[in-house]
């Protein structure tokens, strides 16, 4: 197990947004979180990666305890995520984007930019090394120096996709992926998604789109009401009937719809 929560709970005020949850996210493998909205979803995506201090409970990575630790430390340990809206700097070209992302991993500091010494220009060439990799792994070459206001939505994910490989993780959290974009350029980011794990990495999302979980996801964990209801395949969780309870009782109005 590549990462494992135990007891995972966060509180909002009165309100437990993830509550006691237990998930182990395989090596290799696609994790899907599914569960109608609120169901804490983004909360638990959070939690693990460190952008929300955990309640109680523990988060578990390659063996090692990284409840207590923030975002960016969470982050160069290998941990990488992109957010629901895309948080993409639009006035900027794709490739500079993509380098910014890979800054966290280099270690020039306010001298080697001051004075523009050989390890921030050897740093700032693998930056750009890294970018061109990337957006050569995603299939963006071509929009490369482009701003990323004029690329298509589609294009944009694939943009935020790079900025998380660039640097380096282990395991990518993709929250909601596909939000946005038509079922045409899904079929894209499913391959995408694929070839990443073919190239050792390991993905987690979460996503509204049940047709494209169903196809892609090698085990699907739902949330309810910050509680884990349901996990399993893609064949048990569709004919599981507390799930089917959930989504009817939920009122899930946008599953399909995004
Ligand atoms: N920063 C916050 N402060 C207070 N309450 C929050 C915060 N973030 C989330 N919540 C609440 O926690 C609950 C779970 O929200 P969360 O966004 O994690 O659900 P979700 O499953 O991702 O939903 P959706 O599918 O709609 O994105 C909701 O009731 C939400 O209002």
């Amino acid at each position: 197990m590549l990462i494992e929560t135990k007891g995972l709970t966060k509180a909002f005020g009165g309100l437990t947004a993830v509550d006691e949850v237990d998930v182990g996210i395989d090596k290799g493998k696609i994790t899907a979180i599914i569960g109608p909205n609120g169901a804490g979803k983004s909360t638990l995506f959070n939690v693990i990666s460190g952008f929300y201090p955990s309640t109680k409970g523990t988060v578990v990575f390659n063996g090692e305890d990284i409840t207590k630790k923030k975002a960016f430390n969470v982050a160069k340990l290998g941990i990488a995520r992109t957010f629901q809206t895309t948080n993409l700097f639009e006035q900027a070209t794709v490739m500079d984007n993509v380098i910014v992302g890979h800054r966290l991993r280099t270690k020039s500091g306010v001298i080697d930019a001051l004075f523009r010494t050989p390890r921030l220009k050897r740093e700032e060439r693998a930056s750009r090394e890294k970018a061109e990799e990337v957006l050569s792994f995603v299939g963006l070459t071509k929009e490369a120096n482009r701003l990323v206001s004029d690329i298509s939505q589609e294009a944009k994910k694939r943009a935020a996709f790079a900025v998380a490989l660039a640097t380096d993780p282990e395991v990518v959290f993709l929250d909601e992926p596909a939000a946005g974009i038509n079922p045409d350029e899904t079929d894209g980011l499913i391959a995408l998604m694929r070839k990443m794990v073919d190239n050792d990495l390991t993905v987690c999302l979460i996503e509204h789109k049940m047709q494209m979980i169903m196809e892609i996801a090698d085990h699907i964990v739902v949330l309810n009401q910050g509680k884990k209801i349901a996990e399993g395949t893609p064949e048990e969780i569709q004919n599981n009937e507390i799930v089917i309870q959930a989504y009817l009782g939920g009122g899930d109005e946008d599953a399909d719809a995004h």
